[in-house]
């Protein structure tokens, strides 16, 4: 039945990418198919009198081909603009789908990671059949789908310093739709030397920001930021979570202010940050410093002429992917299977699970926990070993003997709380790739967020 599933599951994505394909063609063929009918002495397809758009692109765009400040004028510059967008997920997804709306002739896609269920809530391009997909590749499936008639190019590689260069060149301008430190200085140095704006945005929890970096003589991300903030302070979606609504409200703002620069209406977002709540509807735009002589990428004697090594800059990865922390021992810590068998044999025992309440609501393990969330085990240690004794006393537990189990989420701050409390003479360890773990090794049926 699950090999059934998958199968049809496959041939459904074979089948829309078949079809992606062939819609390529037929807009490809249909381009041409004009070029040629205008080449002879009498156009055959073009009878507007006006031959900068065809019939097809003035029905297609035609109510904003009537706003006065975009015209003929304004939409011909949007076809001839080249926009790339980096990242695929809660930003790129609605900034990628209103740029193919707005007829943008050349949408470059860049993501490296492929489609997963916990994706689909905000980034909103992929879809249930496409997990497990490029992202880049569903997002251009489903711009194509939309409009046909525009050049999708995906870049299915990470964006580093080694690629950086040679992809940006060929775009006008640049969206940054990333979730980490090291990506947003590489593309904000990689525009700066390449000479492009960069339409920045970022959406975390209820919260999202938005501005336009390099532009028209503003500040670049380093004239605001010379040093990377330290990676511990630093919060994305996975850990943090997002209502995938700002997401989608702040990618829309991109590519707004993509539009407007291609078209050269309005006044774009540099040296200005808009910043957005969600929570009570709130918009605030300040005016941000401007560019400062001494940046070392953007000022009068830039220092720096190249890209450089981003991850070693900032201390972390270009990327938001788990990675399993090595803090503790192997002696501070059991696998998943080693506390089923604890369970199994009515080990008595002190659960200490560190994550949220709220997350403790979605899904825990099968024995009665403390719920002390990691940012409480760290303000005050010492008054958690005294509650974790006198739970143990009023259990009649031997204290250095009973085992004191610590789990997280992945494995990361289970450590951490081990190593915060290991001075006590308690006999803890925690579960090695916490909940996740237990989910893979013990417990099939067992909930992953
Ligand atoms: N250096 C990079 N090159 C290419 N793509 C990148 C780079 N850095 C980040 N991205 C992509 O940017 C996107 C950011 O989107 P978002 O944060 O919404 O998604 P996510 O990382 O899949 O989410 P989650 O944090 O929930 O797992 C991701 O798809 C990620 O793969
Ligand atoms: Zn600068």
């Amino acid at each position: 039945m699950a090999a059934d599933l998958e199968r049809l599951r496959q041939e459904i994505c074979r089948r829309e990418e078949e079809l992606s394909e062939l819609k390529q063609r037929l807009a490809d063929m249909e381009k041409k198919s004009v070029e040629d009918a205008s080449d002879g002495t009498e156009p055959k397809t073009i009878h507007n009198g006006n031959q900068k758009l065809t019939n097809d692109q003035i029905g297609r765009y035609s109510r904003q081909l009537i706003l006065p400040e975009l015209g003929v004028k304004g939409q011909v510059k949007l076809l001839s603009s080249k926009v790339l967008i980096v990242g695929a997920g809660g930003l790129g997804c609605p900034a990628a789908i209103y740029l193919a709306a707005a007829g943008v002739g050349k949408i470059g896609i860049v993501d490296y990671d492929e489609v997963e269920i916990s994706n689909l809530h905000r980034q909103i391009l992929h879809t249930e059949h496409r997990v497990g997909v490029s992202k880049a590749e569903s997002v251009a499936i489903s711009c194509r789908n939309l409009n046909s008639s525009l050049n999708f190019i995906t870049h299915k590689v990470q964006l580093s310093s080694d690629n950086a260069m040679s992809i940006i060149r060929d775009y006008d301008i640049v969206l940054d739709a990333t979730d980490n430190v090291a990506t947003r200085y590489l593309l904000n140095d990689a525009c700066v030397l390449a000479g492009k704006p960069l339409v920045s945005g970022s959406a975390l929890r209820f919260e999202g920001q938005l501005t336009v970096y390099n532009h028209k003589g503003g500040p670049c991300y380093r004239c605001l930021y010379p040093k990377p903030p330290p990676p511990e302070t630093v919060t994305n979606c996975s850990d943090g979570g997002v209502l995938g609504v700002v997401p989608g409200i702040i990618g829309c703002y991109q590519a707004l202010e993509a539009i407007k620069i291609a078209a050269d209406i309005g006044t774009p977002l540099n040296q200005r940050l808009m910043l957005f709540d969600a929570i009570d509807c709130t918009t605030r735009t300040i005016k941000l410093r401007g560019r400062q002589v001494l940046c070392p990428v953007c000022g009068d004697n830039p220092s720096m002429t190249q890209l450089i090594d981003y991850e070693q800059f900032c201390g972390a990865r270009a990327t938001d992917k788990d990675q399993e922390k090595k803090v503790l021992p192997a002696s501070s810590r059991m696998t998943a299977k080693e506390y089923q068998t604890l369970l199994e044999n009515g080990i008595e025992h002190v659960l200490l699970d560190v994550r949220l309440p709220v997350e403790m609501e979605i899904c825990h393990l099968p024995h009665p926990a403390l719920n002390i969330p990691i940012n409480t085990v760290k303000k005050d240690p010492s008054a958690l070993v005294e509650q974790i004794k006198r739970q143990l006393a009023s259990s009649g537990i031997p204290l250095d003997t009973s085992p004191v189990v610590v789990v997280c989420r992945r494995g990361n701050d289970s450590q951490l709380a081990v190593q915060l409390l290991h001075d006590s003479n308690l006999n803890i360890r925690d579960i090695r790739g916490g909940l996740h773990a237990w989910a893979r090794d013990v417990d099939s049926l067992f909930p992953v967020y």
